[in-house]
Order: C-alpha cells, then structure tokens, then sequence
C-alpha cells in the first residue's frame, strides 16, 4: 500500500530532521493566523474612523485620519509579517526535504551497490537512477507539501467548524454534511490517482532507460547510420511515457470538478436552510452571510486537505519504486562466524565445484583445479565454456551451488566477501574504467596508493608510454568509459591498476582480446609485470598470452553432458609450446 510505503520511507528520516520540521509546521500555523488577522485592521479602521461605531474609549480622541493610516500602516505590517513567515516556513520545509531527499538519494545508491549481481541482471542502471532522481523528487514534494499544509490546514478546519457550530448548531451540520461525501471522493480518487501515477513512473523508468542505451552507444548508432532508428525508439518510449503521463494528468484534473460540486452543494444546502430561517424570522441577514463566509473559510483546508491526498498518491507509486531498492535483499549475508581473512597467499584450489546462472541450467560442474602459491595458470578453452564465471566465484561475486573454493587451505566462504575482495587484483575482460583522471583511476586499485607508487605501477605496466601525449598527463580525464584512450591504452591502465595493488591473488580475463599484435605485446609485458611472483589465474585465447603462464588448463565441455552443452567440465593441463 503506497501510503505505508511512503511513511516507511520518510518517518525514520524525518525524526532525525524533526526539529526543522517542527519548525516549519509552526511557522505556517503563524502564517494562517496572521492571515486570518489581516483583514481586521481595515474592517476596525472602516467602523472607527469612518462609521464611528463601536470605537473603544482610548481611541476616541484620536484623529480619524490618523486612525486610517495607523490602519493603514497594520495592514502593511500584517502583510510583511504574512510574507515573512511565508518564506520562512516555505524555505525551512523545502531544505529539510532537500536535506532528507540527498539522505534517501545516498540510501538508495549505496543500497543498490550492494545488491547482488542477480538482482542487478534484473534491474536497468537507468531504471535505479531514475528511482534517484524524479521518485526521491516526487517524495521530497509531500513532504514540504505536508509540512506547509497538514496542521495548519487541519487547525483552521477544526477552529472553523467550532466557531460555525458556535453561530448555528444546525446550520454548521448542514454544511459539514458535505465534508465525509468529500473523504470518501478523495479515498476512491486516490487509489486512482495512484495507479496511474505507477504507470507513468515505470514509463518514465522505460524512457530513462531507453534513452542512456543510446547515448551510451552513440558510436555504434552514429557508426551503423542507425540515428533516425534510434530516434524511432525513443520516439515511441517517449509517446508512450506522453500517454501515461497525459492518463495521469486526467485522472487528477477529472476530480477538481467533483470536489468543487460537492462543496458547492453544501453551500447551497445551507443557504435554502438559512435563507428559510431568515424568512421566518429565525436568522438575521447578517448572522446568514457570517456562517456563508466562514463556511467559504472551512471549505478552503477541506479542498487543500484533499490536494494533498493527490501529492500523497504520487508519492506513495514513487515511494513503491524507492521502496523496491532499499528493501531488496541485498547479497547473500557472510556465513555466521565469517571472519576478515588474514594475507592470502594461495594455493588456490577448486573442489568439485558446480554452478549455474539460472536454476536448472549448469555452467560449470565438477570443476577440479589448483593454482600453486606463486603460480600463474592460464585458462584455455572455447567461449561461454565458463572461464570466466570461475573468476568471479573466486571474487564470490557469485557462490558455487556445489563443491568448494579454498585458499591457503581454507574454505572462501569462512573469511567474509569484502576482506576475501581486497586481496585479490581483478582485470575484467571489460576494462571498465571510471569518469575520472588516469592517475585516480589507476589509484582506485589500492585503497591506500600513493601518487608515487601510481606512477611506478603506470611504468611496469607501459602506460607511462602514452602518458605524455596526453594534454594534462596523469591528471588527464578519462571521460566516460574511458573514451579518451586506445583499446590497448584501457587495457593497460587496466593492468596498472592490478599492478599497484598490494593483493597476491591476481585475475586477469582476456587483457588482449581484440588487439592488434603491437599492442598485445605492450599489454603481454604488463600482463608479466602484474603477475611477476604472485598467484595469477589467467583467461585468454591468445596462444602469445599464454605463453606467460607456468601451466595451461583446458577447460573443456564433457561430451558425457547430461544436459546438453553446458554441464560437466574437464580440466586438461599441459605446458604451452612455443
Ligand atoms: N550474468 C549471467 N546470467 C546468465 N548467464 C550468464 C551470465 N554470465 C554468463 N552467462 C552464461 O554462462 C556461460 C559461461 O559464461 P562465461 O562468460 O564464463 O564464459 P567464457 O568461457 O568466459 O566465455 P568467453 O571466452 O566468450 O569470454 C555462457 O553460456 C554465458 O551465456
């Protein structure tokens, strides 16, 4: 239900920021006072100095004129002091909920970052952006919509329908008839409101989503003359997200009327009542227009009541999405007792292990391999054999179903994942590089590199060939993905990055893939310098890679395969020839 879930969302920020809340409610509270005092002045100053009526003892000597502009000048003060609290109350609700809204941004981020890589296959990086950006935005409005206008609306409603019911007992029951006809309205409108407002924020996901697919690859769109096909597709996201949102606006404007006729209704109810009881005799003229305004003032909180019922059932389909990320389960605990491993060394040993992406279709089963202290093994074998699913077991960025994975003799699953982490040197077959300069990207290998030992790892590694031609050297931004460098230049700052490391487990995947032999020979030498007396596991198809390696592993599909392609593997080693 949106409500709960927009209350579970916000009630824990809010405490912390409940002062400044507090604050702001009391300053609207203020705000509706002064406004209901402002016209009093001039009404006062109409009958004092002009009618003379009612003028009290002390003000009787003063000069008429000087009661207007004393008027005059009260009203001018009431309006500064409307204005004031106004801003103060806007400004303080609005940078709470700024304040509140940078909190859940950084809850959902870290949250995702957590979640585990099967909750990440099922989920589009844009679609969580998304959720960061206009869902948290939409939140951030009920709160300072909440804060602005819950108790002082709610105040106003109760101290008008006691002064009604103060007037004209009956009169006031007739008017109030109105009041739950209204809640009920709002109630069914809500759920409405809500289910569209869930269709038009999954569009605005799909559209996020559609829309950094194609940015991201402008080259291969720009490259296949695809710009005018690509246009098409986010065309038709985009009328898609237009229809969900016009639905939406629909829905919310279709009520206003209804909302209007109702009040209106109870208007008129209470001016056949009153006008018959003036023509009995019972009402005066006067008492009849006093409870027609103050019943115009009671129906104001009624309609900015259920407005905020619409801004809580836009909140709530967004709190739903926001709710989806900080509640997923993130990925799987450490086992109980799972300590910080102590300086892995290796050996590195597979036993039996067994695991499949998906329930019912195995990768990898039987695997038996072991990697000397030491050591660099080369994985051999054809694609989609599973070479490259056996590292990440290793980083436990996924766990075997079957079997197990020790280091230095012990099970991984005993040392919790981080500490297992930060030991081991990762080179992706991708080398995903960061928007930010060489040497930070370089530096994102150890938590604790200096500028000193980023260079020195940049000249084991060959990147210090290249770094000069680029226009601010080592600090040069890399752009996103790192756009900026060569194939072979990515791969090796790639490497640099394994190289200043401090880790003794190493796992390179395939750092020449697609490049032409000068700069597979540069990136070999890297490979050599990366791996030199630590204990490396290495993927490659390149024959002149693997000639690096101590040993090579085979890694190869069982003809024997109960279930088809996929599912029992052999290892064969043999030494590299040249
Ligand atoms: N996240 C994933 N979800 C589902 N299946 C996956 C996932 N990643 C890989 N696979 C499947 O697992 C199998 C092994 O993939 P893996 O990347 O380990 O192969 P590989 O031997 O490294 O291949 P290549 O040499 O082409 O890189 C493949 O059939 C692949 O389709």
């Amino acid at each position: 239900m949106s409500t709960s879930s927009l209350l579970r969302l916000v009630v824990e920020p809010a405490r912390t920021h409940r002062r400044a809340l507090v604050a702001s409610c009391g300053l609207s509270v203020l705000q509706v006072g002064a406004e209901l005092a402002r016209p009093w002045p001039l009404a006062l100053a109409v009958d004092w100095a002009i009618e003379r009526d009612g003028i009290p003892p002390v003000l009787a000597g003063v000069d008429p004129a000087l009661l207007l502009v004393g008027a005059g000048v009260t009203t001018l003060l009431t309006s500064v002091l409307v204005s004031l609290l106004d801003l103060g109350a806007t400004r303080s609700a609005e940078r709470t909920a700024e304040r509140l809204g940078a909190g859940l941004r950084h809850d959902v981020l870290s949250r995702s970052l957590r979640l585990s890589l099967r909750w990440h296959a099922g989920t589009r990086s844009a679609e969580v952006v998304s959720r960061l950006t206009s869902d948290v935005g939409r939140v951030l409005d009920a709160v300072a919509a909440t804060t602005l206008s819950l108790v002082p609306d709610v105040l106003m409603l109760v101290g008008v329908t006691v002064v009604l019911v103060a007037l004209d007992p009956w009169l006031a029951l007739l008017g109030l008839l109105v009041v739950p006809l209204l809640a009920v309205l709002a109630v069914h409108q809500r759920r409405r409101v809500r289910s569209s407002q869930v269709a038009a924020r999954s569009a605005a996901g799909r559209l996020s989503t559609t829309a950094t697919d194609l940015l991201r690859n402008v080259v291969a769109v720009q490259a296949f003359g695809r710009v005018d096909r690509a246009v098409g597709d986010f065309g038709s996201t985009n009328a898609d997200l237009l229809r969900t949102n016009v639905a939406a606006v629909d829905v919310e404007t279709r009520w206003t009327p209804y909302a209007d006729l109702v009040l209106a209704l109870g208007a008129a109810l209470v001016l056949v009542a009153g006008g018959l009881q003036v023509t009995n005799g019972s009402l005066s003229t006067g008492g009849l227009l006093v409870v027609l305004g103050y019943l115009r003032d009671l129906y104001s909180p009624v309609r900015a009541l259920t407005r905020l019922s619409g801004v809580w059932a836009r909140a709530g389909a967004s709190a739903d999405r926001i709710n989806d990320v900080l509640e997923a389960e993130p990925e799987g605990p450490d086992a109980a007792g799972a300590v910080v491993a102590p300086a892995l060394l290796g050996p590195v040993e597979f036993r039996g292990v067994g695991f499949g992406y998906e329930p019912g279709r195995p990768v990898l089963a039987d695997v038996d391999l072991t990697i000397e202290r030491g050591e660099t093994v080369c994985l051999f074998g054809p694609s989609g054999v599973g070479k490259s699913t056996l590292l990440l077991l290793l980083l436990r960025l996924w766990d075997p179903e079957t079997g197990t994975i020790l280091v230095d003799g012990t099970d991984l699953r005993r040392w919790t994942r981080q500490s297992v982490r930060e030991q081991i040197a990762y080179v992706p077959q991708d080398p995903w590089l960061l928007d930010a300069t060489l040497a930070q990207n370089v530096a994102f290998g150890s938590r604790t590199a200096t500028r000193a030992q980023v260079v020195e790892a940049c000249a084991r590694t060959h990147v210090d060939e290249f770094v000069d031609r680029l226009p601010l050297a080592y600090d040069t931004p890399l752009g996103e993905g790192g756009l900026r460098l060569s194939g072979g230049q990515r791969r090796r700052v790639a490497l640099a990055r394994a190289a200043v490391s401090p880790a003794r487990l190493v796992l390179l995947d395939e750092p020449t893939a697609s490049l032409d032999a000068a700069s597979a020979a540069h990136v070999i030498d890297a490979v050599r310098a990366t791996t030199a007396r630590r204990t490396t596991l290495l993927v490659t198809h390149d024959p002149a890679l693997a000639r690096v390696a101590d040993r090579i592993v085979h890694l190869t599909q069982s003809s024997t395969a109960p279930l088809g392609a996929v599912a029992r593997h052999e290892t064969r080693e043999g030494v590299m020839t040249s």
